[in-house]
């Protein structure tokens, strides 16, 4: 594409712009060239490349297992097959550690995706990294609450943000992103009146996924959009449509038919004792 070209694609003063509207954000994941396509057509707003890839795609029972390798060859069949979506990228499990790790892992990742933006899960500690990635002009969201890469430090998936002390913990990590640079913030199994009560407090939006209506959009693995799992799905995911049935039923079919096919005929002449 030339420098000239005007692409159509949603940058993320266009996501801010959606806020300050009052107009909610639609996000959704994708992990593959057609299903990228198919929600860009559908009029995404924001796909993320998420490393739930690890369990949705790959079968790990948790994101850890995901490499920088993994999300950047994802990332780029999904940047491929989009024309309008911001493509937000997931910086898998520990290559994020620290600002220049975390610089150098990103720089990767616009360089050898074309994608908009980099996810980085964790609080106020977090925000140092996200400072570094922003003044070198790599737009960052961020992700707290549930932290799915911290699961065996948190002991399981549930909802955050239910004492005092915990909710006030959330309310100064979303500060401290947005200090930071950050353009949006991922708001995972938060309670849903703190999630509302965070969005009101910031000035970038907030993303929910299991956190209530109050955020400025959502966001949701798309296989638990679609009912494409094999796997239990988290509650909050509610299906709209059993796409596992359409496949099992048309693979189904073509197994009958392929076992139901005549025999060819022998032509010409017979074959002599079988
Ligand atoms: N298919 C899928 N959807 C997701 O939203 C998702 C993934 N995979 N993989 C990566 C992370 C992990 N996430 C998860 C995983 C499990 C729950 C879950 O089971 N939640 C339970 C509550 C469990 C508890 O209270 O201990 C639920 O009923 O929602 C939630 C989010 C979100 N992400
Ligand atoms: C659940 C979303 C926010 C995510 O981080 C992912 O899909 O990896
Ligand atoms: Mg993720």
């Amino acid at each position: 594409m030339s420098a000239t070209t005007a692409t159509a694609r949603l940058t993320t003063r266009d996501i801010q712009n959606l806020k300050r509207r009052g107009e909610k954000i639609a996000m959704l994941t994708a992990y593959d060239y057609v299903t990228a396509g198919l929600l860009d057509q559908a009029g995404i707003e924001m796909i993320l490349v998420g490393d739930s890839l690890g369990n949705v795609v790959l079968g790990h029972e948790t994101t850890l297992p995901v490499t920088l390798e993994d999300m950047i060859r994802h990332a780029g069949a999904v940047h491929r097959g989009t024309r309008r979506a911001l493509i937000v990228v997931d910086m898998p499990f520990g290559t994020a550690s620290d600002p220049e790790t975390a610089l150098r892992n990103a720089v990767a990742i616009m360089q050898r995706t074309g994608c908009q933006a980099v996810k980085i899960e964790g609080g106020a500690t977090v925000a140092p990294t996200v400072a570094r990635l922003t003044e070198q002009g790599i737009p960052v969201v961020g992700h707290i609450g549930l932290t799915p890469q911290a699961v065996h430090q948190l002991g399981g998936y549930y909802r955050h943000g239910k004492t005092a002390p915990a909710a006030q913990k959330l309310i100064d990590a979303a500060l401290a992103l947005q200090d930071a640079g950050a353009f949006a913030i991922v708001l995972e199994m938060v309670v849903p009146e703190l999630a509302g009560e965070i969005t009101r407090l910031l000035d970038i939006p907030t993303i929910g996924i299991g956190s209530g209506p109050e955020c400025s959009g959502q966001v949701l693995v798309v296989n638990d959009l679609i009912g494409l799992n094999v796997d239990r799905t988290p509650s909050f995911a509610k299906p709209k449509a059993d796409v596992a049935s359409v496949i099992r039923r048309a693979v189904g079919e073509y197994v009958a038919e392929v076992k139901a096919a005549e025999p060819a005929k022998a032509k010409g002449r017979a074959l002599a004792d079988g």
